[in-house]
């Protein structure tokens, strides 16, 4: 296995990192000083956010009921106020003090803010309060960015009429990353990347995702994780990795690129 170098992104301009709600609460003050040493080698960094155990935590202290489908989550009316506030009230906070701590300009964002995550019911018989980006402003993106600030945003959407959607954050970080044509994608979980067998996956390519979906190999929460994967690869988005905490995991590559 070979292990994920920090200089390897040095080169890369535009980052957009997303921390798993899995693995959000674990994470130490080394972790985030290793953002601070990207944004001080000149790598601008866009954070998204996650918290689907903080969120499973509330819904459970409310007894409100929710369930998954392919990894997204089948939001009630009465769950989605439960989403909106864990997400925008508790994590993201939460995510943005600990940047602080470690030098970072960090700004606490949703979809809300500055219309930045424009989007519209998904399905709502299906899903209930589940959104689908329409658009993502990248203006307001830009601006933050370009006076140094580091974006930290909680994924939660809004449709015109204000209602708050409930978005997957893989999903999010990956329509984010597209919008702002991003250098490379990190979607960081608590496994080290695609594991397979037993086996953590260096490098695998869209069409051995897709077989392991279909044999059932990936399922729940890595599902959004690779399709955002795979919509940023083909887009030419030429980096793009799930790995762990200690930034560790599986590169997506095209087919040509693997052997
Ligand atoms: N092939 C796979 N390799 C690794 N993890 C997988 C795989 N298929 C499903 N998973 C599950 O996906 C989880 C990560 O997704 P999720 O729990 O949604 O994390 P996050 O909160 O970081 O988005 C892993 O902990 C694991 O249970
Ligand atoms: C629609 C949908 O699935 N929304 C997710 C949003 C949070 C999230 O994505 O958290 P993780 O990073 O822990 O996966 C949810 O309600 O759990």
């Amino acid at each position: 296995m070979t292990t994920f170098k920090l200089t390897h992104h040095t080169a890369r301009k535009r980052m957009v990192i997303k921390l798993g709600g899995s693995t959000l609460e674990g994470l130490n003050e080394e972790f985030f000083e290793n953002f601070k040493k990207l944004q001080n080698e000149g790598v601008e960094l866009i954070i998204t956010h996650g918290g689907g155990p903080a969120i499973n935590r509330e819904l459970a202290a409310s007894q409100v009921e929710s369930h998954a489908l392919n990894g997204i989550r089948v939001t009630s009316e009465l769950a989605i106020d439960i989403v909106q506030s864990t997400l925008i009230g508790k994590v993201n906070p939460a995510l943005v003090h600990e940047l602080t701590a470690a030098g970072i300009m960090a700004v606490g964002l949703n979809g809300f803010d500055g219309q930045l995550i424009a989007a519209d019911f998904l399905d709502k018989d299906i899903y209930g309060y589940v959104g689908e980006i329409k658009a993502v402003n990248t203006s307001l993106l830009e601006a933050l960015i370009s006076s140094g600030l580091v974006p930290v945003i909680a994924c939660v959407g809004a449709n015109a009429k204000g209602q708050a959607l409930n978005i997957n954050g893989d999903t999010v970080a990956s329509e984010i990353a597209l919008a702002i044509g991003a250098d490379s994608l990190l979607l960081v979980t608590d496994v080290k990347g695609i594991r397979i067998n037993d086996e953590f996956q260096t490098k695998v390519t869209p069409s051995l995702i897709g077989k392991w979906i279909e044999e059932g190999h990936i399922y729940g929460g890595m599902i959004p994780k690779v399709q955002g994967a795979i919509d940023c690869l083909n887009a030419g988005i030429p980096s793009v990795q799930i790995v762990g905490d200690t930034l560790v995991g599986t590169t997506i590559l095209s087919e040509e690129l693997v052997r």
